[in-house]
């Protein structure tokens, strides 16, 4: 018999976006705090933002994913009350935290809106709540995160039916088009130590086996760091440009499945950057919508907490990896940032 609280609520953890052009640059700060990136980048960013007034469309699709949860636990006969914090951007984990202690809740079952494993959508938000609770105090809930989703069918059927509307709408079936799978990048010092990549291939592979797909491509887009330093590759835009060299490409889909809704990332690198490379190179481009509200993934994060509420036995999950951890290990997604080389003749010989 275990002395915790039984679970009494459920969380939204996710990263945040500003709501307005005064909000950027803090936002900006908090994202890119300890990391290696250059300033030069981060003033970039903050041009694509301005694009759009300054608003991420993500605080109100995490609003809406939120209140489809909370119609789905309602649907489904689980009482829990639900809480939204994010990483950089109000209403921040402390806060949500302090709320939830003010109303009586002990422990609480979180989802992450990362469906692959790295530090940044692991580690990190685990490191942020434990910082949080110390910040609340005694009596701060106890926060357990679900499993990660990635080869839920729930998933995988969400991801698959966004392609065929996709391709519906340039009239191709995903089998006759280029399909391009596209997440963020992130430091080979960073994917060294997880499982995102591996976990990203067996995504894309089981959504373009569900949806017909056979021609398909993992790339990576948002890259932030120096020059210097190796991050994930192929960008989406160098990938677009080989390939049409290559085989000359007259249709593609572009489906960001390594995010969960359709923020700013998404809205300029992808709407912005590759449907412009596109036109310049005549090819017809679609690109799928990211999971959002999609009722298959809505259900799935209802499933990954009965679970978890030992409502079923089951842990659903398609493919080779089997379903993931519910509790990650000691040194689940550690950051260890590769050292760039230093210039040759520099400092004192190694001894
Ligand atoms: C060292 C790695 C990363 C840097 C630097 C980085 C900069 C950066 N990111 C955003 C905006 C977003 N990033 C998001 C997700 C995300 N970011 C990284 C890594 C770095 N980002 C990863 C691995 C991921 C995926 C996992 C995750 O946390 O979701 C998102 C989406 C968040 C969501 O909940 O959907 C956004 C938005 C900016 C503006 C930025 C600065 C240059
Ligand atoms: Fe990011
Ligand atoms: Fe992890």
């Amino acid at each position: 018999m275990s002395d915790l609280p039984p679970y009494d609520s459920f969380l939204l953890v996710s990263f945040g976006g500003p709501e307005g052009q005064d909000d950027v640059m803090p936002f900006l700060e908090n994202v890119l705090r300890g990391k290696n990136v250059p300033r030069e980048r981060m003033l970039e960013v903050a041009e694509h933002y301005a694009h759009f007034d300054g608003i991420s469309p993500i605080n109100q699709h995490n609003r809406e994913l939120l209140a489809a949860i909370k119609s789905e636990f309602e649907a489904n006969g689980i009482d829990l009350p639900v809480y939204w914090g994010n990483r950089n951007w109000t209403p921040y984990f402390s806060e949500t935290l302090r709320q939830m202690k003010a109303d009586g809740c002990k422990r609480t079952l979180a989802f992450f809106t990362s469906m692959f494993s790295c530090y940044s959508g692991c580690r990190q938000y685990r490191e942020d709540i434990i910082a949080a609770r110390e910040e609340v105090g005694d009596g701060a809930p106890i926060v357990e995160k679900v499993r990660m989703g990635f080869n839920h069918p729930g998933f995988v059927a969400a991801m698959a039916d966004n392609i065929q509307t996709a391709a519906k709408s340039i009239d191709v079936s995903p089998g006759e088009t280029k399909v391009l799978f596209t997440a963020h990048s992130i430091p080979m010092g960073m994917a060294d130590n997880c499982d995102y990549e591996k976990q990203l291939r067996e995504s894309s592979r089981l959504v373009a086996e569900a949806c017909g797909a056979t021609d398909w491509d993992l790339v990576y887009q948002s890259r932030s760091g120096p020059p210097s330093q190796p991050w994930l590759e192929p960008d989406v835009l160098d990938a677009i440009a080989r390939l049409d060299d290559e085989q000359k490409l007259s249709s593609l889909i572009v489906l960001p499945i390594g995010f969960v809704s359709d923020h700013m990332e998404v809205l300029f690198d992808l709407d912005e950057e590759a449907a412009a490379l596109c036109q310049e190179r005549n090819i017809k481009m679609a690109r799928a919508a990211s999971a959002g509200t999609h009722p298959e993934f809505v259900s799935m994060i209802r499933g990954l907490v009965s679970e978890r509420l030992g409502l079923t036995d089951e842990k659903p999950a398609i493919g080779d990896l089997g379903p993931w951890h519910d509790v990650c290990p000691q040194d689940c997604c550690t950051y260890t940032p590769r050292r760039p080389p230093s210039p040759v003749g520099a400092g004192r010989p190694n001894r």
